[in-house]
């Protein structure tokens, strides 16, 4: 009996004494690899390390009397790079982010990135969708605003790269807007909605009540998604939000897949350029706005947004909600457009006139902006003709054009 229990005995402690390694096996295999993990994340990530995190306060300094820090996603992008540099000028806080994707020339990303350094605007590199990071970034700074401009944009690339547009446009939001309910303090945010959201929407001029449930492209769609996700995180958790719904926006620094930007390029090259018409040959137009209005109109909902009422995932009760047209409420025609490109440009335009490919596009936008007028001062007052002179001006100064050669292109 004595020697049963003592053999007993014996094997249970043997069990035991198994278990426990078994267990400090596991233990220091899941330790080694998150060791593996952080430390490959240390060498091989565009973030993390106390420099870095010295990089991201210094550029959140706020240097005025009842500043505000700003996170400015899409930061290297079009109106990111203008709306950073229009906020660090009044001496506000503010931390850029961006992925420098390749959707466009990521070399005019990078000196728009130059740009904002040489203004001491420190950009982050990295992917909205990354969760660890936009939660460290909300961690490292207590954030009083987010200006979400980070999205995949274009209309008619949609049909080409659908999921881009679902990644950037709805994953990336989410992820964005969880990190944001989740801080504390909750930071207001305003970002980046779209005119194409009315799609098929004919009572002109577009207001901001009327039907956007019939979007021509999934670019639209996503954009409209955004509206409702944001809506939704504002009523569950509080978060100030305001959405901005840009009419063609355009101008300096612009983005190289827009018609006005490639057209400018095809013209100095001798190339031709295909003009779409609509449905009995109609021409298409389009509320074109210059950048610098549309800078006043972010820049004006930022300072009148309120603060968001959660913290920490709890929502502290009624938040802001917002929706504005920035447009110019003046439509030109596509063919106008291209015609002040040939005066500022010197060159006639080699033009090919074709119908509209079923590709997302839609016939006309035309922005009613009583509402952004009446509530944040929003005032356009550059027309196409001088913006697209400014606009030339930069573009033969950046690509380098010496008596009709680009240097760059
Ligand atoms: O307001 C928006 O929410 C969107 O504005 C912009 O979209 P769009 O208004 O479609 O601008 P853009 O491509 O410059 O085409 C302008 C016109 O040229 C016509 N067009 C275009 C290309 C071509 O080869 N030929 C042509 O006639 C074309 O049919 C159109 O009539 C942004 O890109 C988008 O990201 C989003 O922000």
């Amino acid at each position: 009996m004595n020697r049963q229990f003592q053999r007993c005995f014996a094997s249970t402690s043997t069990m035991f004494l198994w278990a426990l390694f078994l267990i400090a096996l596991t233990a220091s295999y899941l330790s080694f690899q998150s060791f593996m993990d952080s430390g490959a994340r240390y060498f091989s990530s565009t973030w993390g390390g106390l420099h870095w995190e010295e990089q991201v306060r210094n550029s959140a300094q706020i240097h005025r009397p009842n500043g505000f820090s700003f996170l400015v996603t899409g930061a290297a992008g079009f109106v990111g790079s203008h709306v950073s540099l229009a906020l660090k000028k009044r001496g506000d806080g503010v931390v850029g982010f961006d992925n420098f994707n390749n959707y466009y020339d990521p070399w005019l990303k990078k000196a728009r990135k130059s740009l904002l350094n040489s203004h001491n605007v420190f950009i982050v590199e990295g992917d909205v969708n990354d969760a660890k990071l936009m939660a460290k970034l909300l961690d490292i700074v207590a954030f009083t605003h987010v200006m979400h401009l980070a999205a995949q944009a274009g209309v008619r690339y949609a049909m080409e790269n659908p999921h881009s547009y679902v990644h950037s446009n709805i994953g990336g939001l989410v992820t964005l807007l969880e990190a944001c309910k989740k801080a504390d303090p909750q930071p207001a945010i305003v970002w980046a909605s779209s005119s194409s959201v009315y799609g098929l929407n004919e009572d002109v001029p577009f207001s901001e009540s009327d039907r956007t449930d019939r979007p021509a492209s999934l670019y639209a769609a996503t954009k409209k998604s955004g509206e409702a996700i944001t809506h939704t995180y504002n009523h569950i958790y509080g978060l100030s939000i305001t959405g901005l719904r840009f009419f063609t926006v355009y101008g300096p620094w612009g983005r190289p897949d827009m018609a006005y930007f490639s057209f400018t390029k095809s013209i100095l090259q001798g190339k031709p350029i295909k003009i779409y018409r609509g449905k009995n040959r109609v021409d298409l137009a389009r509320d074109f706005t210059y950048i610098d209005d549309v800078v006043k109109g972010c820049v004006a909902a930022l300072d009148t947004a309120k603060k968001s009422t959660g913290s920490g995932g709890k929502k502290g009760g009624p938040a802001q909600y917002r929706i504005f047209n920035l447009g110019n409420t003046s439509p030109v025609t596509v063919p106008m457009m291209v015609g002040i490109l040939e005066k500022h440009l010197k060159v006639k335009a080699k033009k090919n006139f074709v119908d509209m490919p079923g590709n997302g596009d839609v016939p006309f936008t035309h922005a009613n902006i009583s509402l952004a007028r009446r509530e944040l001062g929003y005032k356009p007052t550059t027309d196409l003709q001088t913006g697209l002179r400014k606009f030339v001006k930069w573009y033969l100064t950046y690509y380098g054009y010496n008596h009709g050669k680009s240097v760059k292109l």
